[in-house]
């Protein structure tokens, strides 16, 4: 393996395109045309109405009867109505009225909306079950019965028409944000953030919000259409301002009225209302679509929570974390299903324990259940996971937070994902070393460059100023191990943190965790599949295989002496072990998928050594002596030579 780093080295990979979510929306919707288009209408539209006494040609209410009904003029560019008032004046001036009722409705809407929305989607749990609760009622009261019953009530106050209509309305846009932010909150840098140790509030603002900003910009534009209609409507029926006060809605009401004299008159208010509707559509569609990726936020399934029932097994002397009889269920559109069972290790303070198995095995469930970060559908059946003496499965929420980040960090297997796409290197980490050290920013600065050169980065203050997707994703991985030294962790979790790194650059990363565990005595549990990285990197390995720990030993006895058929299998199809010359073997068949699990050894169905007995029941794991485990019932014979 390589040791060092090539310090001049900026791109060890490519670099990965642009988050759709960094960009401006506005910045996008400009740069279509339909964005433009509609963008530039409708500021013309409010911006002339506002000042609609300096640029309306005519006092909306000063009658001409001899010009009434004249079609457009050079003096009345839209013509004169049955009064002879000036149509193009009232249209300006009845746009402040329209357009303010417009604003008031958004205003409440979005007041109610997006902290509803959000609270129900990040927090989830009771608060969003009440918060469901809540809209479904609300969805299901007329909102119109009880906005004709409030204008009546308020003699025709249309700016409490309209709050109301935005706060009833707010029901449905409630909904689309929980979606979204519940969506957000299964992101992986979400998950880092907390596993980091940011408060919630901090989450919400810094990564949730911004997030949903696509949905909250789509669904207030779609409700500004639709109260406009409305607010025409209830002023077409003369439950607005009261004549001769302009108003759009009134104005088609006289122009309904005299539309055998004059068709014209209906043109320009219907077709000003038509086209500011449509406007109002054609925004939200278009945002609809720059942010379709974020937007399309589903529920997902969630599994019941429920409190693990404890396990038995005393943890090993003195380790730092103690896995006993894990078990995780996940729900799916099929049922229940068990993706691990009783799995147990532990480790020790400073050492590293490799997780290995196929794809599929179970490592990366184990590592997050362990860690409090399993997917919504999954929830932990039953075990422990004593973290210096405290079961981190059984863990409330908020006593979480004091061990996140600073007592335990992760780095995951996609640096870019851990990495919040909206802010700079330097922000992300100041923002951690900050709620780790409560340090100023001066300070927290200077942190931030001590823990870039403790990673070996190369010009940390250049890279601070960079986004994650301008730098590669070696680079991406240091500064995620960067940010998970910030709290100066006990124990880290490394989740195959070189597999999506190329070659030379996993080597570095390796030498790097190594030298870094060194340096700061913290211990590693590193999910991997490959045993040139257990060989070179770990002291334990746990062997799982369909959701069970099949082997459990010291690296030097699983290498000399394997006590499992599959560890035999696996280790034989690691490329270290191929025969010059001869293909890498591979174990014939496959991992058999939750669900489809055996009654009796799981790996029966691939082993060289199975007899009936393996297939009877299930098999316990065998006490080897000296540290080892083996979950088969030849492990014995194995180990003693009798066995093939
Ligand atoms: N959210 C989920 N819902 C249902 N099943 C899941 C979920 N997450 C993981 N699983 C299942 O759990 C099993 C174990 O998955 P896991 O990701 O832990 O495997 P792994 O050993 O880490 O594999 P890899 O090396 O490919 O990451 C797999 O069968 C997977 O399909």
């Amino acid at each position: 393996m390589t040791a060092g780093v090539d310090t001049t080295q900026t791109h060890d990979g490519p670099a990965a395109p642009a988050d759709p979510a960094r960009q401006s929306i506005v910045r996008s919707l400009l740069r279509t045309p339909r964005g433009l288009l509609t963008v530039g209408f409708l500021v013309v539209l409010f911006v002339a109405s506002l000042l609609a006494p300096v640029v309306a040609p005519h006092d909306p209410l000063h009658q001409e009867l001899k010009h009434a009904l004249e079609g457009p003029s050079g003096q009345y560019w839209l013509g004169t109505d049955g009064l002879g008032r000036d149509v193009l004046s009232r249209l300006l001036y009845g746009g402040r009225s329209s357009l303010l009722g417009v604003l008031e409705g958004v205003v409440a809407h979005v007041i109610v909306a997006v902290p509803l929305g959000i609270a129900a989607g990040y927090l989830g749990g009771w608060t969003d079950r009440i918060i469901t609760r809540v809209v479904d009622i609300v969805m299901s009261v007329p909102t119109i019965v009880i906005l004709l019953a409030l204008l009546t009530m308020f003699d025709r106050n249309i700016s409490a028409a309209m709050i109301t209509l935005g706060a009833l309305s707010a029901a449905g846009t409630t909904r689309m944000i929980r979606a979204a932010a519940l969506s957000v909150r299964g992101e992986l840098f979400v998950s880092a953030a907390e596993l980091l140790g940011l408060s919630r509030p901090q989450i919400l603002f810094r990564h949730i919000l911004p997030r949903c900003r696509g949905v909250i910009i789509v669904q207030v534009s779609l409700f500004a259409a639709v109260a406009l209609g409305i607010q025409t409507g209830l002023t077409y029926l003369s439950l607005g301002p009261p004549p001769p006060a302009p108003t759009w809605g009134g104005m088609v009401a006289d122009a309904a009225s005299s539309v055998s004299n004059d068709p014209w008159l209906l043109v320009p208010a219907g077709g000003l209302i038509g086209i500011t509707v449509l406007c109002f559509g054609i925004l939200g569609d278009t945002v609809r679509d720059i942010t379709a990726q974020s937007s399309t936020a589903s529920a997902g399934l969630r599994a019941p929570r429920r409190r693990p029932e404890p396990a038995t097994g005393a943890p090993e002397e003195g380790a730092l974390l103690s896995v006993r009889e894990l078990s995780v269920t996940f729900r799916t559109p099929s049922g229940d299903r068990d993706v691990l069972t009783s799995v147990s290790f532990d480790v020790q303070p400073g050492e590293t324990l490799g997780l290995v198995g196929e794809s599929g095995s179970g490592k990366t469930v184990t590592a997050r259940a362990v860690l409090g970060l399993l997917e919504n559908n999954g929830a932990v059946a039953h075990g422990s996971a004593r973290f210096d003496g405290v079961d981190l499965l059984a863990l409330p929420r908020k006593r979480w937070a004091a061990l996140r980040g600073k007592r335990i960090a992760l780095i995951s297997q996609e640096p870019m994902v851990a990495l919040d796409p909206s802010f700079t290197v330097g922000a992300q980490l100041r923002e951690v070393v900050r709620a780790h050290d409560h340090s100023g920013r001066a300070e927290a600065h200077e942190r931030v460059l001590e823990l870039l050169r403790l990673v070996e980065l190369p010009d940390p203050e250049e890279i601070v100023k960079q986004y994650p997707f301008q730098i590669s994703g070696g680079m991406a991985q240091r500064v995620a191990i960067a940010l998970a030294l910030a709290g100066r962790p006990d124990l880290l979790v490394a989740d195959e943190p070189t597999t999506a790194l190329d070659v030379t650059v996993q080597a570095e990363i390796l030498d790097l965790l190594r030298r870094l565990q060194q340096e700061t005595g913290m211990a590693i549990v590193l999910v991997t599949h490959d045993w040139g990285v257990v060989a070179d990197s770990c002291s334990r390995v746990a062997v799982m295989y369909a959701g069970q720990v099949v082997e459990r030993a010291d690296v030097e006895d699983v290498f000399r002496h394997p006590s499992h058929p599959y560890t035999r299998a696996l280790m034989a199809t690691s490329p270290e072990h191929a025969e010059r010359g001869r293909p890498i073997a591979a174990i014939a068949g496959q991992v058999p998928a939750p669900g489809t699990w055996p009654t009796g050894c799981r790996f029966a169905a691939r082993c060289p050594l199975m007899t009936e007995a393996c297939r009877r029941e299930p098999v316990a794991m065998v006490d080897l002596g000296e540290g080892r485990d083996s979950r088969c019932l030849m492990a014995t014979s194995i180990l003693e030579g009798t066995s093939a």
